[in-house]
């Protein structure tokens, strides 16, 4: 990204602490019509599994990797060093880590008021733990083969960041003896370099440090077998746990309006220079919308429209309050946000839609679908991608081994030739 002031950037975003709502967990115990039936007549036939009796490739390692985020306000500074150190994220060149620590500094103070706004830290470790192991559960049931599946969280910027993890996955036994099997499961639906591309990065960074040549796990027999489940975008689970949510935000405006009510997908935005670069993830973003309103039927008008964008250099828009101001001033003001690029809340659906957007509107008929969170039919989903992956023999898509036109990292390079080789190592597990 070129940055004519980095400083003032990322200093430079609005900051209005305003009503606080408390993120209670609320799982939908809902079940996916396409999956439920599948997954109770096999836990019909599949007797209970213990590793022994049953299984032939576990134990397998199921990482969700995913950004993280600061659990309290105490732990915002630190979050955002972390996040301006990462270069795959926001690229400060050779000042990277004078200006990195420098601008975290600066923005602290108004990010820890929006976490205190949203009640105190961002849910996506109570989420992600949550979410993991109730997929790993459903795995055990519907794919003894490779059981028992074993839930691992790697955060980018928060705790437990990817080294720990790799640390328990090398202490609960993964790697040595005949080498375990791990599977790199990103948590954002849409690929993007600035996101799961920065998190594999990390991860083979790591993998590199604690398994690699000169390290003192360089058995290679006995090393970790990756796979990476690298997009998910138009998974029938995924869109199915979407359209739900919008269904029953629709089904609070009256009858005689519900047609009429705009559905607004918000994704977070990139920066255009990550665009221009030949980033996928705005295409597979609206992959996803259309998935969601082709389920929907097409039953309402809607938009694709991008928030949280940092700073005053050219970012993809049309920006989300914009959007929705222009709608508001043209009449429209029955209108649902849903976000659409995250399968949790965090501080840009709690605060930056709830507590701005929304709360600035000032028209009762704008509203929010809720965030995936809990939801049954979701976690599902996550299982029935994961067991799809499990079975395919593939190490990656055949779009992950592709970097972008405008690519210029050797990380990138290197971690995508990692990845993509260890599907000979799968071949032969
Ligand atoms: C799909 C989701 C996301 C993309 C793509 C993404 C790109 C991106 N983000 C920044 C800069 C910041 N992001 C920050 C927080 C943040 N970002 C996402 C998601 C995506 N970011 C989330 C969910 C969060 C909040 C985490 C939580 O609360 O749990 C922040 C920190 C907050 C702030 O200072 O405003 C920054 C900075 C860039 C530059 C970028 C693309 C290159
Ligand atoms: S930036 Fe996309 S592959 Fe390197
Ligand atoms: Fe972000």
């Amino acid at each position: 990204m070129a940055l004519r002031n980095p400083i003032s950037q990322f200093c430079k975003h609005i900051s209005r602490s305003s009503i606080s709502r408390a993120s209670a967990m609320s799982p939908q115990h809902v079940y996916s019509q396409h999956l439920a039936p599948q997954r109770r007549s096999m836990a019909t036939v599949v007797p209970p599994v213990t590793q022994d009796a049953t299984s032939s490739k576990g134990p397998t390692a199921m990482v969700f990797m995913n950004m993280g985020g600061p659990s309290t306000t105490d732990e915002v500074g630190v979050f955002l060093s972390r996040l301006f150190a990462d270069a795959d994220l926001i690229p400060l060149g050779r000042l990277q880590s004078y200006l990195g620590p420098l601008i975290s500094r600066r923005r602290t103070p108004k990010i820890q008021k929006q976490y205190a706004a949203i009640g105190g830290g961002s849910p996506i470790r109570k989420w992600s733990e949550y979410q993991s192991s109730e997929m790993c559960k459903i795995l055990d049931q519907i794919s003894p083969e490779t059981a028992p599946h074993k839930p691992y969280v790697a955060f980018r910027y928060a705790d437990p960041l990817t080294e720990e993890m790799y640390a328990n996955l090398l202490k609960d036994g993964f790697g040595g003896g005949k080498g375990g099997r791990a599977v790199a499961f990103t948590q954002y639906p849409q690929y993007s370099c600035s996101t799961t591309g920065s998190s594999l990065n990390e991860l083979w960074k790591w993998r590199t440090r604690l398994e690699g040549k000169g390290s003192t796990n360089a058995d290679l027999s006995g090393n970790i077998t990756w796979s990476v489940i690298d997009r998910w975008p138009v998974h029938p689970g995924l869109v199915e746990a979407f359209a739900r949510n919008v269904e029953t935000q629709l089904a609070t405006y009256p009858e005689e309006i519900r047609k009429d009510v705009v559905l607004l997908f918000s994704a977070h935005s990139l920066p255009m220079s990550v665009v221009n670069r030949g980033d996928t993830y705005p295409a597979e973003v609206a992959a996803t919308v259309y998935a969601v309103m082709q389920r929907l039927k097409f039953s309402n008008p809607y938009r694709l429209c991008w928030q949280s964008q940092v700073g005053p250099s050219a970012w993809l828009g049309a920006q989300t309050s914009d959007t929705v101001q222009e709608y508001v001033k043209k009449g429209q003001t029955d209108l649902i946000l849903i976000p659409i690029a995250f399968t949790s809340d965090h501080i840009e659906t709690l605060f930056e839609l709830d507590q701005e957007v929304i709360h600035e509107a000032g028209h009762p008929g704008v509203k929010r679908a809720e965030s995936l969170n809990g939801s049954r039919v979701f976690i599902e989903a996550l299982a029935d991608i994961a067991v799809k992956h499990l079975r395919s023999g593939e190490s990656c898509s055949r779009q992950m081994g592709l970097r972008c036109q405008g690519c210029k990292s050797e990380r990138c390079l290197e971690q995508k030739k990692f990845f993509v080789g260890q599907e000979n190592l799968l071949a032969v597990r």
